[in-house]
């Protein structure tokens, strides 16, 4: 009686290295027309497309497929390798089953060849492990690099297109749910990326795994009567039967889960936010003394997430409860049928525990697609929030802005009309003129448009129509009532949104003390969260630093001196007129100290009507 099933070791090196090959070649075949199936014609496939086609197309796509390949073989090999350890496994189960049964006889020739067998079987395991130790370095470093590589080239790419045309900020207009474009940036990407490879690659290993076990449970499985029937090679039709029923029940008890987890994710986002928004808050809610308010608010979120957690535990419970019971099971299975071949001598041990681990290779390769069903639907959410967030930064850019083309040294705005989001009003044909040097305040009631009509002629608002001729790039500066103060040192945060490797400090101290900022010019190095240290007053003293460094033909301003005392204000515009006088203002402000500044008046009176007139001081 001898091992069924036993390899050449000799000449394994190359029949493995054959075999690795061929598999491969058939999987990357079989890879290429499903990956082309699904891209096509499943919805999930085609988002994946929207999301990253570009990184498998175009000139740089070489060295994607090639290290896709690389990535493949090394799947392939991982299964090999399997193979090889289970015929190892087998033929060092039967040299000690033989070894017994030289002891019994008192067979000394048969016990020395026993001994012989055994001793080869381990050195032929120390030669599989280190290749096996060194497969899964190997492995894992590739991976990674694969996973680093599409990452990076994913976040450029959807930072890019989020950037450009303004989308990051008029994606509200397409779609009220992107609020949240960091996680999907930063989480979404990194999920989509490891997801994409898992899950490719566990099908690839799952489907090789499955082939490859089926044939060595095939050659060693023998027939069963069950009921008077002959069920010839039955192992391998029972691990089917198996897996099959035992992934119906799994997926009747797990599918819960995905909607439990949903809802795990939404719950403690809101729970995040919450705390985001007492962190940014902080200030006001201490004023307010909201402490409790506060405390309320949070723990009530915090129960509906705990609520909801108990629901996974108990759910959990049953799920993995049947995993066990179907693992365990799983682990005799291969024994129980093979136990009465065994002892009536039709196979050995060997044969007996490499069945059992074919067994459990079928068993595990056929459960990958049950197991993963929780990841995919994962994965699909994440792919549908970057294809959502692409989608709207798609729409957003097409949405209807105000034409606008370079005219240097001046300031024309032609029939312009602005309107609210449901069709109101706000300013109707508007015409205006500037020339250098000119300034214009613009007046209104608070909600005739004021700030809207300032964003339509920075193109941010879609509910427009008309033409603005106006400096081109930099030349033109739009400055909010708050100033944005970027992450940074103080350098950064004053040139913003020049660079400020471009401008020496010297002149940035100087600008700050013009405008009354003395008292930090010396801390240009200091790394702050400066929105939070400065006070409104002193971050619009910073925009008034920038109007200096840059040196624009033409700036809007939108309150920007709200948040100073008068005199300051006056020193201020004082200071923009004797520094930059060439430069035209146009300025929005409800108070009446700000018109002395100003050659002219735009008044907004409601429903769309607007009156032009001299400031007369
Ligand atoms: N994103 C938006 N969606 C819907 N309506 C908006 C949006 N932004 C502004 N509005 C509406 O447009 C109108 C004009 O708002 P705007 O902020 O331009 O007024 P304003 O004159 O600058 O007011 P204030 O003097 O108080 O700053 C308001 O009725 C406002 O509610």
């Amino acid at each position: 009686m001898s091992g069924s099933s036993s390899l050449d070791w000799n000449n394994e090196l190359w029949n493995s290295l054959r075999w690795t090959l061929e598999a491969f070649g058939i999987s990357a075949t079989c890879f290429a027309i499903i990956a082309v199936l699904l891209l096509r014609f499943t919805r999930w496939g085609r988002q994946f497309w929207r999301i990253s086609g570009a990184y498998f197309t175009g000139r740089d796509s070489a060295p994607v497929y090639a290290l896709m390949a690389v990535v493949l073989f090394m799947t392939v090999f991982a299964v090999r390798m399997t193979v090889l350890f289970s015929y190892q496994g087998n033929e060092m189960y039967t040299a000690l089953q033989m070894a017994a049964q030289g002891f019994a006889q008192g067979d000394s020739a048969a016990l020395d060849a026993a001994e012989s067998a055994f001793w080869r079987s381990l050195a032929i395991f120390s030669i599989l492990a280190t290749i096996h130790v060194a497969r899964s370095l190997l492995d894992f470093y590739i991976g990674q690099a694969f996973d680093i590589r599409w990452r990076q080239w994913l976040t450029d790419h959807i930072t890019t297109d989020w950037l450009a045309g303004r989308a990051f900020y008029r994606d509200r207009f397409v779609d009220a749910t992107i609020d949240n474009p960091d996680q999907r940036i930063q989480a979404d990407v990194t999920d989509f990326v490891q997801t994409s490879r898992s899950l490719s690659m566990g099908a690839v290993g799952a489907m090789v795994s499955l082939v490859s076990f089926t044939k060595i449970l095939w050659d060693l499985s023998g027939p069963i009567t069950v009921f008077g029937t002959e069920i010839p090679r039955a192992l391998v039709f029972l691990v089917f039967a198996y897996v099959l029923v035992s992934t119906i029940v799994a997926f009747w008890l797990g599918r819960p889960l995905i909607r439990l987890n949903f809802w795990n994710e939404q719950l403690t986002a809101n729970f995040r936010y919450a705390l985001v928004r007492v962190r940014d808050g902080a200030e006001n809610v201490a004023f307010y003394r909201g402490e409790g308010v506060e405390r309320t608010g949070l723990l009530t979120r915090f129960a509906a997430v705990l609520r909801n957690y108990w629901r996974i535990v108990y759910r959990t419970l049953k799920f993995n409860g049947w995993n066990l019971v179907v693992n365990q099971i799983a682990e005799v299975f291969a024994f129980l049928i093979q136990a009465p071949r065994f002892f009536a001598g039709t196979i050995t041990l060997g044969d007996m525990t490499q069945s059992a681990t074919a067994f459990r290779q079928v068993h595990d390769s056929l459960s990958f697609f049950r197991e993963s069903y929780d990841a995919f639907a994962g994965y699909r959410a994440s792919l549908m929030r970057l294809d959502g967030l692409g989608r709207a930064n798609r729409v957003s850019r097409e949405l209807p802005a105000l034409a606008t083309a370079d005219l240097d040294g001046a300031l024309e705005i032609d029939g312009v009309h602005v309107r609210t989001p449901d069709g109101s009003p706000l300013v109707t044909d508007l015409d205006l003129t500037m020339t250098p040097g000119e300034a214009v305040v613009v007046k209104g009631p608070s909600g005739s448009g004021k700030t809207t009509l300032l964003r339509s002629l920075a193109q941010m608002w879609p509910y427009t129509d008309g033409l603005i001729r106006r400096p081109s790039g930099q030349q033109t500066l739009f400055l909010s009532q708050m100033p944005y103060l970027p992450l940074g040192d103080l350098r950064t945060a004053v040139a913003y949104p020049g660079s400020a490797a471009d401008i020496d400090d010297d002149t940035i101290r100087t600008v700050l003390r013009k405008v009354q900022l003395g008292n930090i010019a010396d801390r240009l190095d200091e790394e702050q969260d400066w929105a939070k240290i400065l006070s409104p007053g002193e971050q619009q003293r910073i925009a008034f630093a920038r109007i200096l460094l840059l040196r624009p033909a033409l700036v809007f301003l939108d309150e920007a001196t709200s948040a100073v005392d008068e005199g300051l204000e006056y020193s201020l515009y004082d200071l923009i007129r004797t520094e930059v006088p060439e430069c035209m203002l146009f300025s929005v402000s409800h108070r009446s100290t700000v018109d002395q500044h100003h050659t002219r008046q735009l008044e907004l009176i409601g429903d769309g009507a607007w009156q032009l007139s001299t400031v007369s001081v």
